[in-house]
Formats: C-alpha cells, sequence, structure tokens
C-alpha cells in the first residue's frame, strides 16, 4: 500500500483549522491544552485579536525544551503588535480545576484525548465543560477508521494512546459531552483520504463545541493547582517606555508616550537565571578561538536600532536565549566556524 501523504502534514492542517477559527471569530483569550512544545501557541502568539495565551501540560520538561520560542526576537520589535499579549505555561493535568483556565473564549485540545485513561477522561469533560466552560472548545483526536489507509499503522498510531475512537464512538461520547454541559457541537477533520476511500473520514477528527448559555462569575474562588512554568508578556512600547530601566519582576508596566512608537517590550516574571551585565566598552571585539566566534552581547547592544529595541543587556540576552548559543558566562553569541569547508 503507498503511505498516505499529507500536504501541508497533517499536524499542520490541525494548528491551520484552529488558526482559520481564530481569523473568524477574533477570540482573546486562548489556551492550549496538552500544549506539548508549544507548537501551536507558537504559531498563535502574534495575532493580533489575541491577549493572553495559555499552555498546559502534564509534563513539564516538554514545555520547556521549546519555551523559549515564545519569547519575543527583534524581528517582533521590527514588526510591532499594537495590543498586548500575555503568554503562560502551566505544568498541570487537565483533570485539575484551575482558575488560570478560568474566562476562555477558545480552548484546544488537540490529539490530547486519546492519550488520558478512562478515568482521567472522565475528569477532563468535567474540568473542561463543567469548571473552564470556555466559549468555544476545539477538539481533534486520530480517527481510527482512517488506519487501515496508514500502512504502518499496526496497533494505535502512538504507544501512548490509551484508545482511538472511530467517529461513531467520537461523535457519540462528543454528543452527550455537549447534551449533558449545555454546548451544540459540529464535526469536521482534517487530512482528507483519497477519492476511492472516501468513507473512511477524515485522519484527524475534530469536533468544534460553542457554548449555549453566557458566561457566570461562579468559580473565580477555586484554588491554584498548576505549578507556573514561564510567563511572558508582550507589551506596545508606547505603554512601557520606561520598563526598559527595571528589573524587577513584579512591577507592572507605566504608561508614558513615546516617540518611536508602538515597539514592544518584554517582561519574564519565569525562573531564569538573571545573568550579569557585560561591563562596558570591555572585551568588544570579536574574536576566534580554535573552531568558535565569539561575538560580545556588548558589540551587537552597541548598534543604534537594538540598543532602541531592546533596552538593555538583560532583554538582549533574553531575546537571544534559546536562539543562539550562549557563551557560559552569558555575555557572548558563539558561532562555530567550519574552517575545512570555509574557503
Ligand atoms: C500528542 S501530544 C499533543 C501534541 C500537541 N497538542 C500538538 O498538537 O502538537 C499529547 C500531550 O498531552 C500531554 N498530556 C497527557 N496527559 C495529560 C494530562 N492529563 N494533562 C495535561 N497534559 C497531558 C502530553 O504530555 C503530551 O504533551
Ligand atoms: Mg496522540
Amino acid at each position: 500500500m503507498e503511505p498516505v501523504v499529507f500536504k501541508p502534514p497533517l499536524y499542520q492542517q490541525r494548528y491551520q483549522f484552529v488558526k482559520s477559527y481564530v481569523d473568524t471569530y477574533k477570540p482573546k483569550k486562548v489556551a492550549d491544552l496538552g500544549c506539548s512544545e508549544c507548537a501551536l501557541l507558537h504559531t498563535l502568539r502574534f495575532w493580533d485579536c489575541i491577549e493572553v495565551l495559555v499552555g498546559l501540560d502534564i509534563d513539564e520538561d516538554v514545555l520547556r525544551r521549546k519555551m523559549h520560542t515564545l519569547t519575543p526576537l527583534a524581528a517582533h520589535y521590527l514588526e510591532p503588535s499594537k495590543t498586548s499579549l500575555t503568554v503562560n505555561l502551566y505544568q498541570g493535568s487537565v483533570t485539575q480545576k484551575d482558575p488560570a483556565l478560568l474566562g476562555f473564549d477558545l480552548i484546544t485540545c488537540i490529539e490530547l484525548i486519546e492519550h488520558l485513561k478512562a478515568d482521567d477522561l472522565a475528569d477532563f469533560r468535567e474540568v473542561l465543560f463543567g469548571f473552564m466552560a470556555p466559549f468555544t472548545v476545539i477538539i481533534s483526536t486520530p480517527n481510527a477508521e482512517f488506519n487501515i489507509l496508514l500502512p504502518k499503522c499496526t496497533g494505535f498510531r502512538h504507544p501512548d494512546h490509551k484508545f482511538e475512537w472511530n467517529r461513531r464512538e467520537f461523535q457519540s461520547w462528543a454528543t452527550e459531552v455537549a447534551e449533558c454541559f449545555n454546548y451544540r457541537v459540529e464535526f469536521t477533520g482534517v487530512g482528507e483520504p483519497l477519492q476511492d476511500s472516501k468513507n473512511v473520514g477524515f485522519c484527524s477528527q475534530i469536533a468544534v463545541f460553542t457554548r449555549n448559555y453566557t458566561e457566570s462569575e461562579e468559580s473565580l474562588k477555586r484554588k491554584m493547582e498548576y505549578k507556573s512554568v514561564y510567563k511572558t508578556q508582550f507589551i506596545p512600547k508606547e505603554e512601557n517606555e520606561e520598563s526598559h530601566n527595571t528589573d524587577t519582576e513584579d512591577e507592572e508596566p507605566h504608561n508614558t508616550d513615546n516617540e518611536h512608537g508602538h515597539c514592544m517590550d518584554l517582561k519574564l516574571t519565569s525562573k531564569w537565571p538573571t545573568l550579569p551585565q557585560t561591563e562596558q566598552d570591555e572585551n568588544m571585539e570579536p574574536f576566534l578561538q580554535g573552531d568558535t566566534l565569539y561575538v560580545p552581547l556588548q558589540k551587537i547592544f552597541c548598534v543604534p536600532k537594538v540598543k532602541e529595541l531592546c533596552g538593555n543587556m538583560d532583554n538582549l540576552r533574553t531575546m537571544i536565549t534559546g536562539e543562539a548559543t550562549l557563551s557560559t558566562d552569558g555575555n557572548a553569541i558563539l558561532y562555530h566556524v567550519d574552517l575545512e569547508n570555509s574557503f
């Protein structure tokens, strides 16, 4: 059997489905449950309508692996958004009730439910639809009927899957959930089968639930269950000019006028270590040691546009972290130079 090749890849089609929803309905508060390495959050972080973006996963290591990719880079400062954005990542389970996930417009669960044991799935539906109760929920999960078109798939598609449902099973679970929690639900999917195998349905089946009632303030008193892993904030510069000069974690941005327009600023309240400030004018020039080129951050910081955009060296370091290799003292970017192939 010819392997099925999706173009674009299936995971991108799932993200595209969410992005199209966001484009159409402009949710302000969006959360992704079982966000893994934050790939969906990464694609949503500069959507103008989104003001709060939250990721939750039970696996802290997987969250930490790529969380730095959510930090704004110089390029984002050059093409800034007019609105502020707060990104929060939490380690916790979708079976726990935590007020951090109250009041959301959209909650996505992309390829999550099939990783939950029966007891957890029962708790999850109560937590998501009964407690979090967002306006919209998007759930995607494998469609078991499609597996006959996947030659390498002998059992479940992934060893950690606890189940894979056919369309009837998924739709009956989702319809019952919708009835129970006063939502309506529609079904669709991504990953179209070839023409002659249409009867198997989409590779990933998707349910979109919409709440039938207006939000109540009922549950804001619940106690925190999740562990905060990371928080980053993108604030339009005119609202936050003075924060360039502050390094305190909890200080709120001040409103000030800004002649430079609306660049964004970054504030971190994560547990990252504070790196030492580079001595002014010391060791400024790049140098080669073995096959490693050291480019002092101070040298980069001296570029007027960089200085204007970053405000201080710590912001520059934060922006670079995860994107390039830093020296152990955090004061230089390291580039590997391939001396053998450089001529
Ligand atoms: C297949 S991955 C999801 C991938 C991701 N949503 C995407 O589309 O790229 C499933 C994720 O769910 C997480 N997970 C499993 N059980 C969970 C639970 N009880 N609460 C929160 N996350 C959970 C796993 O750690 C894993 O990162
Ligand atoms: Mg899966």
